[in-house]
């Protein structure tokens, strides 16, 4: 394997299986999470290792769920963790149960610094934080931004993190790269802003990095929403990412998956509540490597 600091484009020599630690909740309920990263990844050849950092009966978009907190056992899980010894490839970091949580992460970080930094900072969407989330845990979160080799935020999540307020969906490009340069003045290496919707029937997804051109990749928007799709997202995006994929590719490729399993999930029965299910398109991840 060449350094995995360079993410792109990322190598890998021969058979290696790259590894990477994913630091999400797990969903009884409604795939997203460690649900979708994990066979999405492992889809890509790679091979996952969960963080759990919550424990849900359902997503939060149910009207009732059941929430454990992980955070009293992560300290014993990564000594354990550091006695046995594991390599870590990439650090992939969303749904935290706490602000705490954002320690733990640091801590895999100093114990892992070769290792790339994916952080997708899960905190809300429409302009709203997600039930369990505090204004601690997203001022935690904004501590992850700076070294992040990729920071995929929606654009209530950058609003949190930047501090600009949110203005909805409907905003000029300008307004996009502006949020972006914050990004990555804080210290995000590159950034892309998922789900841009302007009512023009397309959904957009933006890119900028240190080394990286701001770009704009649009696709046609299903004219359903559903609840999992930036799991879905950020999970493709860093397996293509994991196969050798531009950023720009990668991005695009991402954005296709998701359109494709949204399309199929359409046809389940309670489609809008049970998350993207993506298993009959996981062929298109396997197809990366
Ligand atoms: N209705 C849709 N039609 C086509 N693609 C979609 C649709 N909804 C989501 N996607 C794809 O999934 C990505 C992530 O979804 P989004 O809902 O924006 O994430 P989040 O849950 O983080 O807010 C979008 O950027 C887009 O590429
Ligand atoms: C438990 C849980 N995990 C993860 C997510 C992230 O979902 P999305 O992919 O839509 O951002 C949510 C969003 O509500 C959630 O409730």
């Amino acid at each position: 394997m060449t350094n995995a600091r360079e993410l792109f484009l990322y190598r890998r020599e021969g058979a290696y299986i790259p590894r990477i630690a994913a630091v999400h909740d797990l969903c009884g309920y409604g795939k997203c999470s460690l649900g979708v990263a994990i066979p999405v990844l492992s889809a890509a050849g790679c091979d996952v290792c969960p963080v759990p950092t919550s424990l849900f009966s359902a997503h939060t978009k149910f009207p009732t769920f059941y929430m454990h907190d992980t955070t009293s056992m992560l300290d014993g899980y990564l000594d354990a963790w550091s006695e046995v010894g594991i390599g870590l490839d990439a650090v992939y970091s969303g749904f935290l149960g706490s602000a705490g949580q954002v320690g733990a992460i640091q801590r895999i970080y100093a114990d892992h610094p070769q290792a790339l930094r994916i952080v997708d900072p899960v905190m809300g969407d429409g302009g709203a934080k997600y039930p369990t989330y505090t204004d601690e845990m997203c001022a935690a979160m904004a501590a992850l931004v700076d070294g992040a080799d990729l920071l995929t935020p929606n654009l209530t999540e950058a609003s949190i993190l930047t501090g600009v307020d949110y203005q909805g969906q409907d905003v000029t490009d300008e307004f996009v790269r502006e949020n972006m340069r914050r990004l990555l003045d804080m210290g995000a290496k590159n950034v892309v802003i998922k789900g841009i919707s302007r009512g023009d029937g397309k959904i957009r997804n933006y890119l900028a990095g240190s080394d990286v051109a701001f770009e704009e990749v649009a696709a046609e928007q299903l004219p359903y929403m559903l609840h999992g799709t930036g799991d879905l997202y950020a999970s493709a995006l860093l397996a293509a990412v994991m196969a050798g994929k531009s950023l720009y590719e990668s991005v695009a490729f991402a954005g296709r998956l998701v359109r494709d399993a949204m399309v199929i999930t359409r046809d389940q029965p309670d489609f809008e509540l049970r998350g993207v299910s993506f298993e009959s398109v996981l062929g298109e991840v396997t197809g990366l490597v």
